[in-house]
């Protein structure tokens, strides 16, 4: 039986302009998603990844800023396996999030967290990046895959997805990060992250008291990206 509802009073009652509307940010996510030997040969090639290589990890438009990112990123490193895994799950990743990745190519760097390490809040996208017309505006995807030694040697270190929020895409007066929901990914060692660039996101401060390169969280952290001709 249906029960009649009254929806006058709702009607008649404005809606806050200080509402804030949240809805949940979508995030397609494979556990074990490299077969075991795989995702072990990648890991030993982050651990043996050289002392040189690895430099302070910057941020959008390539600046360096220690309060917002810290953590230490291998720009040249190779993961044909991880891109050949990537591009078999392309079509439902496409689906689940609603775009279209033709024409697009990987770019990519290993991202080394060790103790205290964190990269706050942030778009990998953001509007100012579309306006101004910089590289960062051509992603269309992110894609994070995690690495570790196992059991792991760390604690913390979640990716913090933020659900999407009006007026927070619009224009960020009025809204407090505290006031924002959002779901915790675990960077389990050979799982895989797909999200929207423009998605906000964070990872939480890493700890790692004994230190120690190897011991690190290394993600393999990119982007699906539109090229010139695309
Ligand atoms: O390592 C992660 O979980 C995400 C890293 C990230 O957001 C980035 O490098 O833009
Ligand atoms: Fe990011």
């Amino acid at each position: 039986m249906t029960e009649a509802v009254d929806t006058t009073a709702a009607l008649e009652a404005p809606v806050s302009a200080d509402a804030i509307w949240q809805s949940a940010t979508k995030v397609c996510r494979i556990t074990d998603f490299l077969p075991a030997p795989t995702a072990e040969g990648l890991l030993q090639r982050a651990v043996s990844a050289e002392r040189d290589d690895l430099l302070p990890a910057r941020v959008r438009g390539n600046h360096l800023d220690t309060r917002t990112r810290s953590s230490l990123a291998h720009r040249g490193f190779s993961a044909p396996e991880l891109l050949t895994a990537i591009d078999a799950v392309v079509g439902q990743v496409e689906r689940v999030l609603g775009v279209s990745c033709a024409g697009t190519r990987p770019a990519f760097t290993l991202n080394v967290h060790n103790d205290g390490d964190f990269y706050r809040a942030h778009q990998d996208v953001s509007p100012h990046d579309v306006a101004s017309g910089l590289a960062a505006a051509k992603r269309v995807v992110t894609f994070v895959y995690y690495l570790h030694r196992t059991p792991a040697p760390f604690t913390g270190g979640a990716l913090r997805m933020y659900d999407s929020a009006l007026p927070l895409n619009v224009h960020h007066d009025g809204l407090r990060r505290e006031d924002c929901t959002y779901r915790d990914y675990a960077p389990d060692h050979n799982s895989v992250v797909f999200f929207l660039p423009s998605a906000l996101h964070e990872v939480m401060p890493v700890s790692c008291p004994g230190g120690g390169h190897a011991n690190s969280r290394f993600a393999i952290n990119g982007w699906l990206c539109r090229t010139d001709a695309s």
